[in-house]
């Protein structure tokens, strides 16, 4: 496990960017050797530059400097989209042929379903409820997501049994996992609700591109052309698997109703036989309140250049039904009839109304 947080992957994402830039106008600012957490706004590079398909720069607001990036070319793989910063070609084929282990634990979710809850959840349920890891390592080492460059450099530090997350279809996971005795969790929401906390995430992940209005979002949602491809095809692919008892699913909204009876399921899945005391110390710490409260949990550890809170926090409600707050009438007989169309052949239930 890794000893304490750094922040030397995003330094290493911006000199990435740095790397490709064909037109500097301005001096870098060195960051080498920083620990974001001290570093001010006033500090980031102060250059304007064009890279290959990525255009960015830096301006002034509210008396710091922010990041934009005009024109943001999202990596295709495979047939899925990703976005660039943390993820490359070399990452993604680095997750094609990882070797899985048989203890190894994954938590599969389409984006919005619950990635981060679970990287809160599985250390505490794998290591009997200790709590350090949760609170001195940030969440990306933690329980790092096998498609991202930071795999690689943490992989060896992760404790046994290994817990990792993946947005990745099923199709597109590394052959080891059907050779392996490897777990895995599928979490699953109401793409309803996926749709609004992706619509918020796009307006504050300055490296996402502008979702346009929600109803504009909701037609780029339908139509597939969003970050892992379209919400079915993910759903139906992790539905059709050869794991046999080696899938677990698990919906978001359980998890929220009644946290300690997920916990109870997922325990008894990994083979964990933990007290009541246990899991009741595990639900009161992944709570939504203290997970927003926690600096390993909560990104609050990412520049604002690059994930603005004030815009959205990433921790954002929490909450099953906040779709009703944000459909109109017209949308949800639209969005609700797409879905059901996509999976009117498919011999497995949803567990929540899409009317
Ligand atoms: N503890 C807890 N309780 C309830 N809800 C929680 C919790 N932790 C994360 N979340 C909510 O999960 C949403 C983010 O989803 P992901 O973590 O899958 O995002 S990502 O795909 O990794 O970007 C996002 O949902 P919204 O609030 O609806 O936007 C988070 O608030």
């Amino acid at each position: 496990m890794c000893a304490a947080p750094t922040y030397a992957w995003l330094l290493e994402q911006l000199s990435l960017v740095r790397g490709r830039s064909s037109d500097i106008v301005a001096p870098m600012v060195t960051l080498e050797g920083s620990d974001l957490n001290g570093v001010t706004a006033a500090a980031w590079p102060q250059q304007v530059k064009r890279t290959a398909g990525l255009t960015t720069g830096w301006r002034e607001e509210g008396g710091h400097r922010a990041a934009t990036m005009s024109t943001i070319e999202y990596i295709y793989y495979r047939g899925i989209m990703l976005p660039p910063l943390a993820h490359s070609e070399e990452s993604l084929e680095y997750a094609q042929n990882f070797s899985i282990e048989d203890t190894d634990v994954f938590a599969v979710t389409y984006p919005k379903s619950g990635t981060i809850w679970m990287q809160e959840i599985l250390p505490l349920v794998l290591n009997g409820g200790d709590l350090t890891p949760v609170q001195t390592i940030a969440n990306w080492d933690r329980v790092p997501w096998l498609e991202e460059k930071r795999l690689a450099l943490v992989v060896d530090q992760l404790p046994n049994p290994r817990a990792m997350v993946t947005h990745l279809p099923y199709h597109l996971m590394p052959p080891s996992l059907q050779t392996s005795r490897a777990k895995v969790i599928y979490v699953m929401r109401n793409p309803k609700d996926v749709l609004v906390s992706s619509y918020y995430f796009h307006q504050m992940a300055a490296f996402l591109q502008d979702p346009g209005t929600f109803g504009e979002f909701m037609n780029t949602f339908l139509e597939g052309k969003v970050l892992f491809g379209k919400w079915t095809d993910h759903v139906k692919s992790w539905r059709h698997t050869e794991l046999g008892d080696r899938i677990l699913y698990l919906t978001y909204e359980e998890m929220v109703e009644d946290l300690p009876a997920a916990l109870r399921r997922l325990s008894v899945f990994l083979g964990r036989n933990l007290s009541e005391e246990v899991i009741q110390k595990i639900a009161e710490h992944c709570s939504f309140r203290n997970m927003k409260a926690n600096p390993m949990s909560n990104f609050s550890l990412v520049p604002n250049e690059y994930m603005d809170s004030k815009k959205s926090p990433f921790l954002r409600k929490g909450l099953a039904g906040d779709w009703k707050n944000h459909f109109s009438s017209e949308q949800l007989a639209k969005f609700s009839s797409v879905i059901k169309k996509e999976l009117e052949n498919e011999d497995f239930c949803l567990p929540w109304s899409l009317d």
